[in-house]
């Protein structure tokens, strides 16, 4: 029969440093990559380059990791909204996850696919907006990955969901979640704040979607949450290139210039809590945002592995797939 034939559903994301050790040899694998960031010595020296700037950014970016308790989490949280999704989507799917610059690395896995007989798969980006700096990496990765170790594989990709409305269903649960932190406050005094990780402007200038499919999510999850003040900021703006504007930063200052006290920060371009919520968006902006006089200051949970989330993503799946 067959319509019964197993089918890994392979969900791709970026990976993190499973330990302080894997912090440095991470952030080599990350910068040596030039569909992410091309540096400036030319594609000969890439690597050069790449070894001497994880040497230097992991001295500061240990101490980030350690805070949030010596390692990445994306890794589980990836594994249990792959586990998750599968389940839903019955017996037939196998779950797999591939992580672009850390472990599990595409290579085995597609050893693995292949070993256990599967013929078909589902590849499905953990980013819900388009840019060539993430999803577009990701892909072409696999794809050379699977013209090497498994040809053979039937591939389906699901590239961009940015506006997919289960999804914007599960942001909009997650924004009601945090605004009930402010119970005692008005709807007029609450700012509603998407954070969304940065790119350089390049990116943009050169037809890249990705801020057009962060304010499409935007606009879909404000249509389902109701009337507030709401903004877009881009976070994560570091090195010396021009990125994307407003920066988070600075528009938390002109929230507080402007005389609000309480904001509700919502990330917007990830899926799962990592090192850009918990210790970024948890630790830097909140203690920002007190220090600035916006004493209410929260964050909207991730969507992680909540039930409506996975069903979400199954959904996609059912609709999107047509092996
Ligand atoms: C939508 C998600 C992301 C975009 C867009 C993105 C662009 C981007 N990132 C860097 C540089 C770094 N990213 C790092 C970690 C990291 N980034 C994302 C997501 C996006 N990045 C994730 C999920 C993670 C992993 C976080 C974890 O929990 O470990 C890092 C390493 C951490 C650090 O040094 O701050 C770097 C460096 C660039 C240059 C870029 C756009 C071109
Ligand atoms: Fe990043
Ligand atoms: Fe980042």
């Amino acid at each position: 029969m067959p319509d019964s034939k197993p089918i890994a559903l392979i969900l791709l994301n970026m990976g993190g440093p499973d330990s302080l050790e894997a912090v440095e040899p991470f952030l080599y694998n990350l910068f040596s990559d030039r569909e992410l960031i091309q540096l400036p010595a030319g594609a000969l020296l890439q690597k050069p380059f790449a070894k001497l700037i994880s040497h230097f950014r992991a001295k500061k970016v240990v101490e980030n990791y350690r805070t949030i308790g010596g390692q990445s989490p994306l890794l589980e949280w990836t594994k249990k909204q792959a586990e998750g999704t599968a389940k839903k989507l019955g017996d037939r799917y196998k779950p797999y996850v591939v992580m672009r610059y850390w472990h599990p690395r595409v290579e085995p896995v597609l050893a693995e696919i292949k070993a256990a007989g599967i013929e078909t798969a589902v590849v499905l980006s953990m980013y819900p907006h388009y840019t060539g700096a993430t999803t577009g990496s990701s892909i072409n990765d696999f794809k050379r990955a699977v013209t090497k170790v498994y040809p053979e594989l039937e591939c389906q990709f699901i590239a961009e969901w940015y506006d997919w409305p289960n999804y914007l269903e599960a942001l909009a649960n997650r924004i009601n979640s945090g605004l009930d932190n402010f119970h005692d406050l008005m709807r007029s005094e609450v700012q509603i704040l998407f954070s969304a990780h940065a790119l350089p402007q390049k990116f943009i200038d050169r037809g890249d979607p990705y801020r057009k499919h962060v304010e499409e999510t935007v606009q879909g999850v404000m249509q389902r949450v109701g009337c507030y003040d709401w903004s877009i900021a881009y976070q994560s703006r570091s090195g010396p290139v021009k990125w994307m504007e407003p920066g988070t930063e600075e528009v938390l200052h002109e929230l507080a210039e402007a005389g609000h006290r309480a904001v509700l920060m919502v990330p917007i371009s990830f899926v799962s809590d990592h090192i850009e919520t918990l210790e970024e968006i948890d630790i830097q902006y909140h203690d920002l945002a007190v220090s600035l006089g916006l004493v209410n200051f929260c964050r909207a949970p991730s969507l992680n592995d909540g039930d409506d989330f996975l069903d979400a993503l199954a959904e996609l799946v059912r609709v999107k797939c047509t092996i």
